[in-house]
């Protein structure tokens, strides 16, 4: 038998940790000295049990996201009646299973309740109705989440303060104010601005470090950024670009992280495209790895099965690990060996073409935003006013997304 001297046992042991043999995402993430890797979930798949049996599997996700539960929507659907059931759902399936909870989302222009979105208010009304809002919800969660999203979207692609209800009464101060809400409620809770096409450097990160700014100025605390990360097959940003946008939010004192990795691709799914989806997944995975302060990657639900893309955005899906057959696809290996753990087979099955919802497309001509990214058409909810570089045709996909394909 061959003896190892302690010298050679602790250069092993420090060794072996870069390389996680038969570990899934979120032992490996662990191993290399990040916080959790985790995935979105909604609580109509909790009937399911085998995909709960695969989201409570804590070798691969450390970490819940409520896709929707707890959105103002649902949270309080009329004024000051507040209802928890299916966020609790979700919360108590991460505490049972040990996991961490990222708690999503307390403003944003999106799927709020029309009390909200279609009252009469001024300043002071509907500053009270945010701030009671904000002060419930997370008393109500206090202690059980590892980071809220505070304050979701608020910008514009060219870096503008988006024209939602909450900046058209308010102005830009809700931010600051919100934060420091939720921070009055919760003081140990992470803080997170929340975004996408945040992931490279222009103009929309640029609006995003300078809501980090704000926030700062105004003394509250701000403790991250979320970069969704919601990418497309082929056109998702480099490793290098990825790591070097995320260094510019943590040189501002924050923490990042990749709160809703999806990459999806235009049906049907083919061998080429699940080869790139798994480049796509490594590079990204890999920035997060790279950067000091990215604490932890999110996908954004784990299976095929279950993705909101395909209701979502016209003809594209296949945007998840997981095929809809709860098969671990390429883009599995591409996290996990991005991760430092050990390869394994991976299904390569492509994905039929979805029919799920209808596009309509309009061309413009005065451009905003990056061309193979999203753009918004209209800023809050389809206005059809958005125009795409050259080249590009905004396509709407539903009230809350569009696109410069
Ligand atoms: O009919 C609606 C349905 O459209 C809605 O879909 C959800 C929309 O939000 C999705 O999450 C967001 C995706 O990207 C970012 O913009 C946000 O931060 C996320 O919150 C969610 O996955 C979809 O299920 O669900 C409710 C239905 O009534």
């Amino acid at each position: 038998m061959v003896q190892l001297s302690r010298g050679a046992l602790a250069l092993a042991a420090s060794i072996l940790p870069q390389f996680v043999n038969g570990a899934g995402l979120n032992t490996a993430a662990v191993a290399k000295g990040q916080l959790y890797f985790g995935t979105a979930t909604d609580n109509p798949e909790l009937t399911d049990t085998s995909y709960v049996t695969q989201l409570s599997n804590t070798d691969d996700f450390g970490q819940l996201t409520p896709g929707n539960s707890q959105k103002w929507d649902t949270i309080e659907p009329s004024q000051n009646t507040f209802s928890y059931t299916k966020g609790d759902a979700i919360a108590n399936l991460a505490e049972a299973n040990g996991q961490k909870l990222r708690c999503h989302n307390l403003v944003w222009h999106s799927q709020l309740p029309s009390w909200v979105s279609s009252g009469t208010w001024t300043n002071a009304t509907l500053l009270a109705a945010m701030k009671n809002h904000i002060t419930n919800v997370v008393t109500h969660y206090k202690g059980r989440c590892y980071a809220w999203d505070v304050v979701n979207e608020a910008l514009n692609e060219d870096g503008s303060y988006r024209e939602s209800i909450w900046y058209t009464t308010i102005g830009p101060a809700y931010i600051p104010i919100a934060f420091a809400t939720a921070a009055a409620a919760d003081p140990d809770v992470k803080l997170y601005y929340n975004d996408y096409n945040i992931e490279y450097s222009g103009s929309k990160a640029t609006g995003a470090q300078n809501i980090v700014k704000l926030i700062q100025s105004y003394g509250a605390k701000i403790d991250g950024v979320g970069l969704q990360a919601h990418f497309i097959v082929g056109s998702t940003p480099s490793q290098s670009a990825q790591a070097s946008t995320m260094a510019g939010y943590t040189n501002l004192g924050v923490e990042v992280a990749i709160t809703e990795l999806d990459i999806r691709m235009t049906l049907p799914s083919t061998d080429a495209l699940l080869a790139q989806q798994k480049t796509d997944y490594s590079n990204t995975v890999a920035a997060c790895l790279a950067t000091k302060g990215c604490v932890g990657v999110t996908i954004w639900d784990w299976t095929d099965k279950y993705s909101w893309v395909p209701n979502t955005f016209s003809g594209q899906g296949a945007a998840c690990p997981w095929d809809e057959n709860y098969a671990k696809k390429p883009a599995y290996t591409g996290i996990l060996t991005a991760l430092g753990g050990t390869a394994i087979a991976t299904t390569t099955t492509t994905t039929r073409s979805s029919t799920s919802s209808t596009s309509t497309t309009t061309s413009g001509s005065t451009a905003t935003g990056v061309a193979q990214h999203w753009a918004q058409c209209g800023g809050s909810g389809w206005t059809g006013a958005t125009t795409c570089v050259s080249g590009y045709t905004c396509t709407y996909f539903n009230d809350y997304y569009s696109q410069c394909l």
